[in-house]
């Protein structure tokens, strides 16, 4: 049976000589014999044979545990969601905590905990179009109430910074769309989603909580901003990255 020979030299790479081409490699030769016809296939290797009906069985009741886990999972995060708002809703309503401070709590513990929520999903390549349902369902409800097809007082109150329904088609509404687009494309696989979703909630959000009580020292360059709010910033950032 013809070959073609390919052998690799110990020595330094020497001219390449037709059909024999010299690599280096070390510590010794190799020789390589390609078969110029293709080898003969075992019987049976490859060969698609259909799942016996046991098996079609725990397919399906695999897939349908799947399912049955990202549904339980996704009506959870969506009623946490829900109460999350609902709970700072209820401290602003009574004055216990300032409305600033509310948003920027909303706005760490959003991003954070929605975060924290993935891994109760299924490792199915499904699970994160379960989990993109609650961003989604959040950025119908923002525009929703940021038109004023509907009034939802208590979250224009926790989330906004002057109680104005038009501001939940600003941050909120960018904020929740982050969260929908790093869920779709980067789940729990990349961390491009998860640090920049780190970044976005708790470097952001406590940005903003520590430079607002303690930034005296002001930014060159931007006197709105303070060096201790942009050290908050990357600080909570990398620290909820690796969390
Ligand atoms: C207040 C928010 C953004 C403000 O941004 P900025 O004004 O400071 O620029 C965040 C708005 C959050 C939204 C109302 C609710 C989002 C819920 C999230 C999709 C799911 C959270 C689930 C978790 C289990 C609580
Ligand atoms: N790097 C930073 C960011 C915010 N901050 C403080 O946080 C406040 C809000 O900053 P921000 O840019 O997050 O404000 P929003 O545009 O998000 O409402 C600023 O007015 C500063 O008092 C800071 O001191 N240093």
């Amino acid at each position: 049976m013809p070959f073609t020979e390919v052998s690799l030299p110990s020595s330094p790479p020497a001219m390449v000589t037709t059909p024999v081409v010299k690599i280096a490699v070390s510590p010794s030769i190799l020789t390589l014999r390609f078969p110029l016809k293709p080898l003969p296939i075992p019987s049976g290797a490859g060969v698609f044979r259909r799942p016996s009906p046991l098996r079609l069985r725990r397919i399906r009741s695999t897939a349908v545990a799947a399912w049955l886990q990202d549904s339980g999972a996704t009506v959870a995060v969506l009623a946490g969601a829900y109460s999350l708002v609902l709970s700072f809703d209820f401290l602003t309503k009574r004055n216990l905590i300032e409305q600033n401070l509310s948003r920027k709590l909303v706005h760490v513990l959003s991003g954070v905990l929605f975060m924290s929520s993935w891994p109760i999903f299924s490792s199915t390549t499904g699970a994160r179009y379960f989990a993109a349902i609650v961003p989604l369902i959040n950025c119908l409800r923002l525009v929703a109430y940021g038109l004023g097809l509907f009034t939802n007082e208590g979250l224009i109150k926790s989330v906004t910074r002057e109680g104005k329904r038009e501001e939940l088609l600003r941050g909120p509404l960018c904020y929740v769309l982050v969260l929908l687009v790093c869920t779709l494309f980067f789940w729990r696989q990349s961390p491009i989603g998860i640090v920049s979703l780190a970044m976005m909630s708790g470097g952001d959000g406590f940005a903003d909580i520590v430079g607002r009580r303690f930034g005296t020292l002001k930014l060159p360059y931007n006197k709105r901003k303070s060096w201790i709010g942009s050290i908050s910033m990357f600080t909570f950032g990398f620290l909820f990255s690796i969390g």
